[in-house]
C-alpha cells in the first residue's frame, strides 16, 4: 500500500522526529536524498555531474534550504551551481552558506537591491550575491542542464508569487530537466488542486512520504516521476493516512478466488440492469466486465437481452425485469439506462428488500432518487465520471476536476455511498469519514474510449457480488481495469470490449506468485 499524509501530519511526525536528532540532521537526510536524484537526471542529461549547469530557484523557506544543501553536494562533484534567490533577505543562511564554501554562486532576483544580510533561516547569516534583474535570471534558467525548484514546499499557500512563475515557465520550456524539492511549487498539498501558477516538474524528490498532490490531479501531473526519499519518518506516521493507493500485493490479496466448495451461487451472483433499445451495447459491455469480475453467474434484467445473449450466452437472461430475475447479491444498474428511471427505482426496491449492495452508474445517477440512495442499509456504490459528479453536485464540470478529491468526498457524504470518481485520478471515497481515500495508480488516459465506463461497473459489481465491500469493489475493479485499459492499448487505441478481454490476463499477473 502507498500512502499519503496531509501537511499537518508530516509536520507533527517532523516534529517528534527532530526532537531526537541534532539539529540540521534531517535537512541533511533530505539534502543528501535530493542531491543524489540531481545527479542521476544530470548523468543521463548531461552524461556527467562535473562541468553540468545546474539553476536552483531558492524560496524563503526550508524547501529552499534543501535545495542550496543539496546544490552544494552537486558543485563538489565539479557542476557549475547557481541559485536564485527569490526571497533573498530571508534565504536559508546555512544552506547559502554551504553553497558557496563548495564553490557555488548566487545571485538575487528582487526588483530593488536586498536589504541586510541574507540569513533567514538555519543560523548562518550570510552577506546576499550579486543583483540580477529577471533578464539575467531568465539566462541562467535557459542555459542551464538541470534546474532544482526549491521555491516552496509544504510551507506553500496559492499558486506561485510574482518573481517566481516566470521562471517556473521559462523552466518548462528550456530544454533543462526540472527537479522538484518535496512538491512542484504552487500546488496545494493537501488536495492536489492548482490555483494558479505551478511548476512542472521531470522529477519529483519528496521526503519522509508522499503528500496527496503528488497523488491526485491535476498536481500529480505537474510533479512528473515521484522519488521518495527515507528520512526516517514512518514510525513516527499515524497509522491512518490521508490517502492510499493500492499495490499489486493488496489487490491480489482482495480478488476474490473460488475454494473448493464453491459452486455458481456461492461464488455470488451479478445482476445487471442496463441498457435500452436506444443503448443496447452499454448492457453488452457490462455484462462484459461481470463476466470477468469474480461473480458465479451473471443475471442480465433489461431490453437488450437479445444483444447479451448473442454475445455471450453463458449470461442468465430474464425478460420480467429487475424484480423477476431471481437472487442477487450485488445489482448494477444504470449503464445505458436512457430515461428509464422506473427500472432504477425498481432495482433499489428489490435490493433494499434482500439488503444486497447496488452499484449506479452513468444515467442511473441522474435518474436514482437521492432519498432511496441515502435511506439505503446495504452499501451503494455510485460511479460518476467528473460531469456527472458536477451535475449531482450542482457545480460545474470543470470545478470537480479542480478539485477531485473533495468533491468526491463530498458526494460520498451527501449521498451516504460510496464514490468512485473516475478521471484522470480515479479516487475511491467512503461514506465512512474515518478511513482513507483511496486513489487507483493504475489509470490510462487510454481508458477514455466510449464504453469502457460500461465495463468497469459490470467488473465492480461483480467483485460485489463476490463479497467485496463497497470501497474493495471499486478500488480493485479501478485497479484491474486501469491495468486491462493499458494491456489492451499498448500504444495503440483500443476498444471498451477490448478491455474487458484484457481482464483475465491482468488477474493473472496480479495474483501470479512474485
Ligand atoms: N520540517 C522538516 O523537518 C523538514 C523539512 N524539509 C523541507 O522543508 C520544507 C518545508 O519548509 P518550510 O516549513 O520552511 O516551508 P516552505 O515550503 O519552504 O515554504 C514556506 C515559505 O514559503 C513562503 N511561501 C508560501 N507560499 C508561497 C508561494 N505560493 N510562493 C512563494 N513563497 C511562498 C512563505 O513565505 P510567507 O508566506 O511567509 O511570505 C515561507 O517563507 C519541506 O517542504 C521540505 O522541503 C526537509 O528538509 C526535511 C525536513
Ligand atoms: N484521462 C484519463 N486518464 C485515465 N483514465 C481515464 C481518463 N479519462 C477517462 N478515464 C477512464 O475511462 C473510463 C471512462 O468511463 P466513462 O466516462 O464512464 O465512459 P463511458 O460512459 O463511455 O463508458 C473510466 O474508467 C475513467 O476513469
Ligand atoms: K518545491
Amino acid at each position: 500500500m502507498r500512502s499519503a499524509y496531509s501537511v499537518e501530519t508530516v509536520r507533527a511526525a517532523e516534529r517528534e522526529l527532530m526532537a531526537r536528532l541534532p539539529e540540521g540532521a534531517l535537512m541533511q537526510r533530505a539534502a543528501a536524498g535530493l542531491a543524489a536524484a540531481c545527479a542521476q537526471v544530470l548523468g543521463r542529461r548531461a552524461g556527467r555531474v562535473y562541468g553540468s549547469r545546474v539553476v536552483l530557484l531558492v524560496g524563503s523557506g526550508d524547501n529552499g534550504g534543501d535545495a542550496l544543501f543539496a546544490g552544494a553536494r552537486l558543485a563538489r562533484r565539479g557542476a557549475g551551481v547557481t541559485a536564485v534567490l527569490l526571497s533573498p533577505d530571508r534565504v536559508h543562511g546555512g544552506g547559502l552558506a554551504a553553497l558557496r564554501r563548495a564553490g557555488g554562486r548566487d545571485v538575487s532576483v528582487a526588483a530593488g537591491a536586498p536589504s541586510g544580510g541574507a540569513g533567514g533561516a538555519g543560523g548562518e547569516a550570510a552577506r546576499p550575491g550579486p543583483v540580477a534583474g529577471p533578464d539575467e535570471a531568465a539566462r541562467l534558467v535557459r542555459a542551464a542542464d538541470l534546474v532544482v525548484d526549491g521555491i516552496v514546499g509544504i510551507g506553500g499557500r496559492g499558486g506561485l508569487r510574482e518573481g517566481a512563475a516566470p521562471l517556473a515557465e521559462l523552466a518548462a520550456a528550456s530544454g533543462a530537466a526540472v527537479v522538484a524539492v518535496d512538491l512542484p511549487s504552487g500546488v496545494e498539498a493537501d488536495t492536489g488542486e492548482v490555483r494558479g501558477p505551478a511548476v512542472r516538474a521531470d522529477l519529483t524528490v519528496t521526503f519522509g512520504t508522499h503528500k496527496p498532490a503528488l497523488l491526485v490531479d491535476p498536481a500529480r501531473a505537474h510533479a512528473g516521476a515521484v522519488r521518495l526519499v527515507d528520512i526516517g519518518l514512518d514510525p513516527w506516521l499515524p497509522e491512518r493516512p490521508e490517502l492510499e493507493a493500492l499495490q499489486h500485493a493488496d489487490v491480489a490479496r482482495l480478488l476474490p478466488r473460488p475454494g473448493a466448495e464453491s459452486d455458481k451461487y456461492r461464488r455470488g451472483v451479478v445482476g445487471i440492469a442496463a441498457g435500452s433499445a436506444r443503448y443496447p451495447g452499454a448492457a453488452v459491455l457490462a455484462v462484459a466486465g461481470a463476466l470477468r469480475g469474480g461473480a458465479g453467474a451473471v443475471r442480465y434484467a433489461g431490453p437488450a437481452g437479445r444483444a447479451v445473449l448473442a454475445r455471450y450466452p453463458e449470461t442468465l437472461v430474464s425478460d420480467g425485469g429487475p424484480r423477476r430475475a431471481g437472487r442477487v447479491q450485488a445489482w448494477v444498474v444504470g449503464p445505458g439506462a436512457g430515461d428509464d428511471a422506473e427500472t432504477v427505482a425498481e432495482v433499489l426496491a428489490v435490493a433494499d428488500e434482500a439488503r444486497v449492495p447496488v452499484l449506479i452508474d452513468a444515467d442511473g445517477l441522474r435518474l436514482a432518487d437521492r432519498d432511496a440512495v441515502r435511506s439505503r442499509t446495504a452499501p451503494t456504490l455510485l460511479t460518476p465520471h467528473a460531469g456527472e459528479a458536477a451535475a449531482l453536485l450542482g457545480v460545474d464540470r470543470a470545478e470537480v476536476e479542480a478539485a477531485r478529491l473533495t468533491a468526491a468526498r463530498e458526494l460520498a457524504e451527501r449521498y451516504r455511498a460510496t464514490v468512485l470518481l473516475k478521471g484522470t485520478t480515479t479516487l475511491v471515497a467512503s461514506p465512512r469519514g474515518d478511513v482513507p481515500v483511496r486513489v487507483n495508480p493504475t489509470g490510462t488516459p487510454w481508458l477514455a474510449t466510449a464504453g469502457s465506463g460500461d465495463v468497469l461497473s459490470g467488473l465492480a459489481g461483480s467483485l460485489l457480488a463476490a463479497g467485496l465491500s463497497a470501497r474493495d469493489a471499486a478500488s480493485v475493479g479501478a485497479y484491474v481495469h486501469g491495468l486491462a485499459g493499458r494491456r489492451a492499448a499498448a500504444g495503440a487505441p483500443a476498444a471498451a470490449h477490448d478491455v474487458a478481454e484484457a481482464v483475465p490476463e491482468v488477474w493473472r499477473d496480479v495474483t501470479a506468485p512474485s
